[in-house]
């Protein structure tokens, strides 16, 4: 079985989805201690981002790099190998195998794990379509777990809607991390792959990544206190 998650604040990863620093450093203080694992994608990350990520990592803070690196082999490793030194927790690839086996490669024996993105969240079938594949949602979902597993990649980043038949296919290795999470009556925006709180945890997510139910609210805390109390309900 894959490691537990140990600090159980540590399931809810808030995306920091915001154009500064400043902005997010106001988000963080309002989610005080609620909240224990930040992850830092494009928005942020392009505008200054991976110092507050140094700083979070500086003050007991997990942090996830959500950079959905995809490039050459070499390219790909010798980024992964410098986001190994921000301290950083996981960082984000996608399920291409050259790519998944050369941010393996890259991240040596730092403690940083690599998650793999199979299908977006943002995806349907028809988006699938559009963009050449001829495979559907499950089947290229399956595909790339299975070599994802093969490669013995660290984690998987998946919609709560595959999350049950991701870990089938996984094995007991590897942690799943869904995005496209949203609590009742919060607006699903362009997610296409959602569920709850509650559903993404009872189908076998180790962590859930929400960013605008919770950066958008008018109270954040309250907001990423909600999430963990259906956390907590989903896993009693
Ligand atoms: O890798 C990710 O984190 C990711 C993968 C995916 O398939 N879908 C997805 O939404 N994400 C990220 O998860 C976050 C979701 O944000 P909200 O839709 O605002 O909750 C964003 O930062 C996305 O970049």
């Amino acid at each position: 079985m894959h490691a537990p998650v140990s600090d159980p604040r540590d399931r809810l990863i808030v995306a920091l989805d915001l154009p500064s620093v400043g902005a997010a450093e106001s988000v963080i203080s309002r989610l005080g201690d609620t909240v224990s694992f930040y992850k830092i994608g494009y928005e942020l990350g392009f505008a200054g981002g991976l110092g507050l990520a140094r700083e979070l990592v500086a003050d007991g803070r997990k942090v996830f790099i959500d950079f959905k690196l995809h490039d050459i082999g070499n390219t790909v490793a010798r980024g992964v190998a410098s986001l190994a030194g921000l301290g950083a927790s996981f960082a984000t690839v996608h399920a291409y195998p050259q790519t998944m086996r050369a941010a393996m490669e890259g991240k040596g024996a730092s403690p940083l794990r690599i998650l793999a993105v199979t299908v977006l969240t943002s995806y349907d079938e028809g988006d699938l379509a559009e963009a050449g594949y001829g495979a559907g949602v499950a089947q290229t979902v399956a595909r790339r777990v299975a070599q994802a597993r093969e490669i013995g990649i660290d984690g998987i980043v998946c919609a709560p809607t595959d999350a049950a038949s991701v870990r089938a296919a996984l094995g007991p290795k590897g942690a799943i991390v869904t995005p496209g999470v949203r609590p009742d009556g919060t607006a699903a925006g362009d997610q296409k792959r959602i569920a709850t709180p509650f559903a993404a945890i009872r189908a076998g997510a180790d962590h859930l990544v929400v960013g605008r139910p919770i950066v958008a609210s008018p109270d954040p805390a309250a907001a990423a206190r909600a999430v963990q109390a259906e956390i907590a309900r989903a896993l009693s």
